[in-house]
């Protein structure tokens, strides 16, 4: 298998222990693409908040960067958009950039961006969270609440067309929305990306099945790169990062709670083979 062989590209979910500053976080964001690249990847998706895991939710308020491709950037430093721009672009790699801080109209609130790059660099897309993590976890101390930080994007489903096949869009908490997946597949969606920073807690119960569910309902392919390991706010996150077939089954899954990149074949005929013999995409009553 090649890079070359379009019909059966590799692609990469990048786990990462994202810690409390920007730089060294990007140098080892750098490192794991350049390794899935040389692997043979032709895209690759980075986790959740992958440029930074502070030690207070706020920290991402002092990170965050104008939309590069807007006229507010002009006179802007954007360093992480910058970083993603030319790793793409050097790496000849597609990447899905987890998600990034990236400024709103509101002076205290971000969105949780997750930004597309074509292998030539180029911003393809981006897509901002949906749904924010507001929850107390049953059993636990843990409290999060995301929206203090964060303003969600618009409810609409995002699938975009790639060499590779129509790819949807989705981050995280999003997992727990069965709904939007549906309108993702909908619009046509043959491989859906998931980016995340699930907690310990609530990924030792769920991540499994809520990953492989979304796939299996919609016969689409889950890429879902994790955070894992401690973080600079005490966190503890679930790692396991997935990539998970049209039919559900794991194809590749990290076994440590440190950086790594986990790689598979996208079968793009299988999709297809799929959906039309076991099509119960088109036997939908409801939606
Ligand atoms: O915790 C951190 O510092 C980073 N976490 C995140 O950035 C986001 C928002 S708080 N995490 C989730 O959405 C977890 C969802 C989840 O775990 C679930 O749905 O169970």
């Amino acid at each position: 298998m090649t890079a070359a062989d379009s019909n059966n590209p590799l692609i990469a979910a990048i786990q990462m222990n994202s810690l409390g500053e920007v730089a060294p976080n990007l140098a080892r964001a750098d490192d794991l693409l350049a390794d899935a690249a040389k692997r043979g990847a032709t895209l690759a998706v980075l986790p959740e908040n992958f440029a930074l895991m502070g030690a207070r939710e706020t920290d991402k308020l002092g990170v965050a960067e104008p939309d590069a491709t807007t006229p507010e950037a002009a006179d802007a430093a954007t360093p992480i958009q910058d970083f993603l721009a030319r790793a793409a672009r050097d790496y000849g790699l597609w990447i899905v950039a987890g998600t990034i801080p990236i400024a709103s109209h509101e002076p205290d609130r971000v969105y949780a961006a997750c930004c597309v790059y074509n292998d030539s660099g180029e911003r393809v897309a981006r897509y901002d969270k949906i749904h924010l993590f507001d929850v107390g976890v049953p059993d636990s101390a843990e409290a999060y609440r995301e929206s203090a930080t964060f303003v969600p994007g618009l409810p609409e489903p995002l699938v975009i067309d790639t060499p590779f096949g129509m790819l949807g869009l989705s981050v995280c908490y999003d997992l727990r929305f069965p709904e939007l997946y549906r309108a993702l597949s909908a619009a046509g969606a043959e491989i859906i990306v998931a980016p995340s920073a699930f907690t310990h807690t609530t990924g030792s119960a769920h991540w499994h099945v809520l990953t492989r569910a979304r796939a299996i309902e919609n016969l689409a392919t889950l890429i879902a790169p994790n955070q894992s390991g401690h973080h600079a706010s005490g966190r503890q996150t679930y790692g396991h990062s997935l990539i998970v077939d049209s039919w559900g089954q794991v194809q590749a899954e990290a076994t440590s709670d440190a950086n790594e990149v986990v790689i598979a074949t996208l079968d793009r005929k299988r999709i297809q083979t799929l959906r039309e013999g076991f099509p119960c995409l088109t036997h939908r009553r409801l939606f």
